[in-house]
């Protein structure tokens, strides 16, 4: 419903990197007419006017939504294409990191309806996980109509404070970089341990998409689906001594790891 909307009245995306590609794709997959979205992008790539996507075209009068998702220290550069938007019936979705909502309502006015998401890569295959909070002037169905758009490339959950933001960033915003990582550190183990590094990689990634997939599916905690791997005495509670050693183990580094994204999302809020 929410992409037929925005097939009507229009979405404009400022900044077409990464994760804005990933957003769009998954949303032209999904049924969004790429006529009816404006890329505003210094760096545009091929594929958007392959794909129909008009680019660094004049915006849409009244558009549903204008997407924001450069970086934050674009944010003073890029914001200013927005202006003609603000205050109007348009929507503003922001995806950036560290940017509060306060600083968009000093661009655009407190009147519009601002929506500060945190999604994260994953959406590109409909599988992303986004977080979102309000500005006073979102209205229950600018947030509805908000959480529809996220939720057609994955799940969405609205939070209470803003605040909130800076730990979800430090956990699903960022954490697909951590899950790669894994499966990098998981293949070069197998190396180190015999195998052909394609193998070594193939069984990795594998192994994480399984196990992702039947802890998002079980009803068991994963505490519990850890258990059933680990046979008393065999080969993987020798493995999860050394994972789970309280010193060196694999919570404290996560916790840290986690710790330091919270952190530097708040250091980019305060410029
Ligand atoms: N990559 C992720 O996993 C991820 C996840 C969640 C949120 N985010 C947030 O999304 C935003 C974009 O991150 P990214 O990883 O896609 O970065 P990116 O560098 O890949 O993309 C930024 C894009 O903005 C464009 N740009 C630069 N100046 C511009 C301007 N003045 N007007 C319009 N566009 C301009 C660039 O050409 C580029 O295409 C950031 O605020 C980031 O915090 C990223
Ligand atoms: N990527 C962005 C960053 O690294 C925000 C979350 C994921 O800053």
């Amino acid at each position: 419903m929410a992409l037929e909307e925005v097939s009507r009245r229009g979405l404009v995306l400022l900044g077409c990197g990464r994760m804005g590609t990933a957003l769009l794709k998954g949303w032209l997959e999904r049924g969004l007419a790429p006529g009816a979205v404006t890329v505003l992008d210094p760096a545009p790539a091929d594929w958007l006017a392959e794909a129909g996507v008009r680019v660094n075209a004049a915006l849409p009068a009244d558009p549903a939504i204008a997407m924001i998702a450069v970086k934050p220290q674009m944010m003073g550069d890029a914001l200013p294409a927005l202006q003609a938007l603000g205050n109007g019936r348009t929507l503003f979705v922001s995806i950036a990191a560290g940017t509060p909502i306060a600083q968009f309502e000093e661009s655009f006015g407190s009147e519009t309806p601002i929506v500060r998401s945190m999604p994260n890569t994953p959406a590109a295959i409909g599988k992303g996980v986004t977080a979102m909070i309000g500005n006073d002037a979102a209205r229950a169905q600018d947030l509805d109509l908000a959480e529809e758009l996220l939720a057609a490339v994955g799940s969405v959950v609205r939070l209470e404070r803003e605040d909130q933001i800076d730990a979800v960033t430090g956990v699903s915003g960022s954490g697909p970089a951590y899950v790669f990582y894994m499966i990098e550190c998981l293949a070069a183990a197998g190396e180190a341990q015999g195998l052909a590094p394609d193998l070594a990689l193939e069984l990795a990634k594998a192994t994480v998409e399984g196990a992702g997939a039947l802890a998002a599916g079980a009803a068991e905690r994963p505490a519990t689906l850890r258990d059933n791997v680990t046979s008393p005495n065999g080969t993987t509670q020798a493995g999860l001594a050394v994972l789970m050693d309280e010193g060196a183990g694999l919570a404290p580094l996560i916790a840290r790891t986690v710790e330091a994204a919270t952190a530097r999302s708040k250091e980019l809020a305060n410029g």
